[in-house]
């Protein structure tokens, strides 16, 4: 989007009258598909959404941005006034010149499905396609379970694919992180559910990264399409439109075989995935799975439709293939939880322009538990309970920017411990003596700080910051908060608890 025009703010009565007259020419699809954009925290999954919405395609394309826990509004308010638009006076949905809509859910995907669809016709133009973001930690199965299982009793929406966004930087030890036995690795399954990878982040990577996460990637799912980018940026005609699960299409899956929903859960220790060494050997086998929760969907939705739940089995048996494999290989060397399965933190290249900067290898603050029920873990070098969750904070009045990135670089960079770790963060930064609304992110040790539009009148100036990590402690990261940025703890609010995946 850096570089694209800036699209405008359209009121929704403002269509063009011979727009809106060739609107109403238009025969009515029956029915209105549905591409489902998922992948890992900060791999370019907004990226994404925004090259496809600003480009020229011709669609009127209704987005559902799915945010986690506690940055409802943080991330989009920011986008949207980035972007120049304007929220109507109509919920949360956002309209473009272009006729597409967007909207922030903090939860319930459906339920936003169903408010579209209900919206009461004439109040805009119609949208012909839909396109659903998904949380970085979230599994994309059940929600393509829902909409394939709707097709079948004439929905009017229609699952079409699901894109999967891979960070070509962090790919490597997002797949391999151990788990603890039986707790879903979400990138495993993201790439499992994928009609098409798309491989981004092509200007942080060196070519034998590429070619290490392609490997990993088909050794999940082996018929994926894999297309690299770079602010994923990619031809739309590979990802929108390709009708991969139309009764009278081919079923875009993982050509596995004789997978069910009975998968059994248990036995491989998800996260340790071997590399290419067993690529297509995920094929037509059916092995335990770590992956309880997509056999668990698959189950309520089996009295609807057997096929539904072969798509949830499917991708399942996918990843518990690799897992199994890699069991096998890694038997008797290092458990669920070893470190030797870790990639080594720091190997990024180094960032090609001054808004990234690189860090060396650096473990991190203390951590926080979660909501999320996971086991505890123990190797040799850390104890810990592997529980993603999130961090939120506020401060209500500007905070220095330098003193403010000197924090970030402590949080991220200056760490002492690997036992846990910082997936993403993302903020808006009220900054001292600027009328400008700035802008955090940072996937692992990168990060960026951007200005953007300014601050509204009567808008609430504040920084807002959202901390997702792996056994996070929100005391240490508070007086990390507090020491860098010089805001007493009596100024600071934590608004957010822990947030599950
Ligand atoms: N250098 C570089 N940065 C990128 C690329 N694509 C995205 N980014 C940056 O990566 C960060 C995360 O991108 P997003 O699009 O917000 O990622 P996301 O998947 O939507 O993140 P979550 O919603 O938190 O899961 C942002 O700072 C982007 O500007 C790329 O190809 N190269």
């Amino acid at each position: 989007m850096d570089d694209e025009e800036i699209p405008l703010a359209l009121a929704l009565d403002d269509a063009p009258e011979a727009k809106r007259a060739e609107d109403e020419a238009q025969p009515e699809r029956t029915t209105v598909p549905v591409t489902i954009v998922t992948g890992f925290l900060g791999s370019g999954k907004t990226t994404l959404v925004r090259h496809i919405l600003t480009a020229d395609h011709g669609y009127r394309i209704a987005v559902i941005l799915n945010e986690f826990g506690e940055d409802v509004g943080i991330e989009a308010s920011f986008v949207q006034s980035q972007e120049g638009l304007q929220r109507q006076h109509d919920g949360e949905w956002v309209e473009l010149t272009n006729g597409c809509m967007c909207c922030a859910v903090k939860s319930d995907f459906l339920q936003a499905l169903e408010s579209l669809l209900d919206r009461p016709a004439g109040q805009s133009r119609r949208f012909d396609y839909i396109l659903i973001e998904t949380t970085g930690l979230a599994n994309p199965g059940p929600i393509a379970t829902a909409l394939w299982t709707d097709a079948e009793l004439e929905s009017r929406v229609a699952l079409d694919g699901v894109v999967t966004v891979v960070d070509a930087v962090n790919i490597d030890r997002q797949l391999h992180e151990p788990r603890p036995r039986g707790v879903i690795n979400e990138a495993q399954v993201q790439v499992a559910y994928a009609d098409i990878v798309v491989l981004n982040k092509l200007d942080l990577a060196e070519e034998e990264a590429l070619v290490r996460a392609e490997a990993d990637i088909r050794a999940i799912n082996s018929g994926v399409t894999i297309v690299r980018t770079q602010r994923s940026v990619v031809d739309l005609g590979l990802i929108l439109n390709r009708n991969g699960y139309s009764h009278k299409g081919d079923l875009v899956l993982p050509p596995i075989a004789e997978a069910d929903d009975e998968v059994e859960t248990g036995d491989a220790p998800s996260g340790a995935l071997e590399r290419s060494s067993h690529a297509g050997e995920a094929t037509g086998r059916r092995r335990s799975t770590g992956v309880s929760c997509c056999s668990s969907r698959a189950h309520s939705f089996h009295a609807r439709s057997s096929a539904a739940s072969t798509i949830a089995a499917a991708a399942a048996a996918a990843v518990a293939a690799c897992n199994a494999a890699a069991a096998a290989v890694a038997a008797g060397s290092s458990g669920p939880c070893s470190s030797a399965d870790m990639s080594p933190a720091g190997s990024l290249v180094p960032p090609p322009s001054p808004l990234l900067a690189a860090a060396a290898a650096a473990p991190l603050t203390p951590t926080r538990g979660s909501a999320q029920a996971m086991a505890s873990c123990a190797d040799a070098d850390h104890v810990h309970d592997n529980q993603v969750s999130t961090v939120s904070l506020r401060c209500d009045h500007p905070v220095d920017l330098e003193r403010f990135k000197s924090w970030v670089d402590h949080l991220l960079w200056d760490r002492d411990s690997r036992a846990d770790e910082i997936y993403r963060m993302k903020g808006l930064i009220c900054v001292e003596g600027s009328d400008k609304k700035h802008m955090l992110q940072a996937v692992y040790e990168l990060y960026e700080v951007v200005s953007g539009p300014e601050w509204q009148p009567g808008e609430a100036r504040a920084t807002r910051l959202v901390i997702i990590g792996r056994n996070l402690r929100p005391a240490a990261v508070k007086a990390s908060w507090a020491e860098f940025v010089g805001v007493g703890q009596q100024q600071q609010q934590e608004e957010g608890g822990a947030a599950p995946a």
